[in-house]
């Protein structure tokens, strides 16, 4: 288990870019870090592999205290992988030559099969004699994947660990990853702009801005409890209504802020809610249809096309109360 307690970090003496930060991760899960850019989830990890130094609070592992970066005469924690933005691949080495780095030389057959298997899950296996300067942003990210697995750590700290590989692959490497760290009971640390991977594969999520937890919960609670807006925009395309600006829906409502995600508006034959369509984005089995009412942006799913400069009248079918 990870114990992170009550972790203060400023890179200058201007302000704090972590404050206060507490969470635990028990052994096998997956925790995922979200929040806008700049919120803080790349130091976050850095701060828990030792690669910056905290200056308040206490970070424990299996009951352990962690000393940081001061106790250890590299930067990081043995059992822990670091996968950064930067990939840390050696360009000029081979991609199995990268993968097999912190492998035992002992038996060389096990070494060469276990290169193998894990470039096999990332789908590299045929690059394994070439170099990784002649692969593309996407392919290094995908051995260096292979690379943090290949010494099954307990803790693996992943920073947008997907960014470039795409989308065509993406789906089939997230789940080959997150399936063999939970097999290998691997914890897992993700730093992610990209709410799908978390709602789908984390087990808790933490919503961090400008350094501080805004809030933390399972992903299916965080959606229909977020607490405020910040938290409820992560979640992509959605509708905030105010008692204020919209005083005809608000009947039986004891709110004055809801939240309305695109697939609880409807288009009906009644409803409160005049609109004017500016666009319909085909997503397969459905439309995320944009649309204006009394001056203000309104997203609305549905299973027909609307054409610009249609109008149609929405009906709240369900909603979130937002408390700030
Ligand atoms: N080496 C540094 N020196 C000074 N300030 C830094 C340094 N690295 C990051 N910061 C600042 O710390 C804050 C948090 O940055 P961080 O990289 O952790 O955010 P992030 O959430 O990971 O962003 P992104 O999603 O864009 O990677 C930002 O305000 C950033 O400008």
């Amino acid at each position: 288990m990870l114990e992170v307690k009550n972790i203060s970090f400023s890179y200058n003496e201007d302000k704090k870019n972590i404050e206060g930060l507490s969470f635990n991760l028990e052994q096998g899960k997956m925790l995922a870090l979200i929040g806008e850019s700049g919120s803080g989830k790349s130091t976050i990890l850095k701060l828990i592999y030792g690669m910056l130094e905290w200056q308040e609070g206490e970070i424990y592992y299996n009951h352990r205290k962690l000393s940081g970066m001061k106790g250890n005469l590299v930067p990081g924690e043995p059992e822990f992988k670091y996968l950064e933005q930067e990939f840390g691949l050696d360009s000029y080495a081979t991609v199995g030559d990268n993968v097999g780095r912190f492998l035992s030389n002992i038996d060389m057959d096990e070494k060469q099969e276990r290169i193998f298997f894990l470039l096999d899950l990332v789908e590299m296996s045929s690059f394994i004699e070439t170099k990784c300067i002649h692969l593309s942003g996407g392919q290094k990210q995908r051995v260096a994947l292979a690379k943090v697995l290949a010494q099954t750590p307990s803790l693996l700290l992943l920073d947008e660990p997907f960014s470039q590989v795409d989308t065509f692959k993406k789906n089939i490497l997230k789940r080959a990853v997150f399936d063999f760290a939970k097999e290998n009971n691997i914890s897992i640390l993700l730093a992610t702009h990209e709410i799908e991977d978390a709602l789908a594969y984390a087990d808790e999520m933490v919503i961090i801005k400008d350094g501080k937890i805004v809030q933390k919960n399972k992903p299916s609670y965080l959606y229909k409890n977020p607490v405020n807006e910040y938290v409820a925009r992560l979640f992509g395309e959605i509708n905030i209504f105010t008692k204020e600006n919209f005083p005809e829906l608000f009947k039986g409502i004891e709110a004055t802020k809801i939240l309305v995600y695109p697939h609880q508006l409807y288009a009906e034959e009644e409803g409160e809610l005049q609109v004017k369509v500016l666009k319909s984005y085909f997503l397969g089995s459905s439309y995320l249809v944009e649309a204006i009412g009394q001056r203000k942006r309104i997203w609305f799913s549905s299973e027909d096309y609307y054409a610009i400069g249609e109008s149609c009248v929405l009906q709240i079918h369900d909603y979130q109360i937002l408390r700030e």
